[in-house]
């Protein structure tokens, strides 16, 4: 009995080795799990469900077809694939998870998140975050006709690459003082959250109790995920 977590993989045309990796990943190592939830940030971006890429196809029947093997497929959206509606979910079977969602993990209990929503040091993010993620936001940008998407979209992730090389490291980490507050509010022992891409397993102490963090791989360079069985749990690289 295994279950697997991985996220941003930030899937773009522009690295095709990594959606080959990711498909041959789940041909093979995710069939026998219980279960695979994809914690947000598996795509590059995110314009509709309407958007016709090329590469999107492929990716959506392996999808499809790992879920119709009878894998239990979840997803949390992620800062990047916030837009990732119900259509696509149904195309490929995967169920869309809450922002935050607690689940039983073999006996424990484990709060599931991007982790975006933890970067609360980040005000500027924290700010643009507030306003896309209304309702009345996405509607307008969904309505909008794809090419001009694609442009606002090709914009918004320059301006991100040049945030991301100038805003000081400390400031896209998580503060430790969301996460305790999202693991009190859940009362759990266990977070598991992406986005950050620092892979680590992290022992603290949340009211003076244990507890543990685990933040999942990027897929930048390579592949990772968090394999969780009865026995365990361990940070494992994907290869080719
Ligand atoms: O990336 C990191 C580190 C940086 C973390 C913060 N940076 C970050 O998230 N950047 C980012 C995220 C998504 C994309 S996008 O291309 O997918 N796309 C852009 C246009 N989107 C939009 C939606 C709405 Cl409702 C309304 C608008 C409006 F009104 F502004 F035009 C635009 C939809 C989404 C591009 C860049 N860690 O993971
Ligand atoms: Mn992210």
């Amino acid at each position: 009995a295994k279950t697997l977590f991985i996220s941003d993989l930030h899937l773009d045309r522009e690295r095709p080795h990594i959606l080959t990796l990711f498909e041959r990943f789940l041909r093979h190592e995710a069939r026998d799990a219980d279960a695979l939830y994809i914690l947000g940030d598996l795509f590059e971006y995110w314009i509709g469900d309407d958007d016709d890429a090329p590469h999107l196809s492929g990716l959506a029947d392996a999808l499809r077809a790992l879920s119709e093997s009878g894998v239990a497929l979840y997803f949390t959206h992620g800062n990047r694939d916030f837009l990732l509606g119900p259509a696509f979910a149904e195309r490929t079977g995967m169920r869309l998870l809450d922002e935050e969602t607690v689940i039983d993990l073999y006996g424990r209990r484990a709060l599931l998140m991007h982790g975006d929503s933890l970067c609360t040091d980040d005000h500027e993010y924290m700010a643009f975050r507030d306003m896309v993620r209304t309702g009345h936001w996405q509607a307008d940008f969904l309505a909008r006709p794809l090419a001009g998407r694609r442009e606002e979209a090709e914009a918004m992730r320059r301006r991100s690459r040049e945030n991301g090389r100038t805003k000081a490291p400390e400031i896209t980490d998580v503060s430790q003082a969301s996460v305790e507050d999202a693991m009190r509010r859940h009362d759990v022992d266990l977070l598991i959250h992406g986005h950050t891409h620092r892979p680590k397993i992290h022992d603290l102490l949340v009211d003076g109790r244990p507890a543990q963090r685990i933040v999942l791989a990027d897929w930048y360079e390579t592949g990772g995920m968090l394999k969780v069985t009865p026995e365990g749990m361990k940070l494992v690289k994907v290869e080719g």
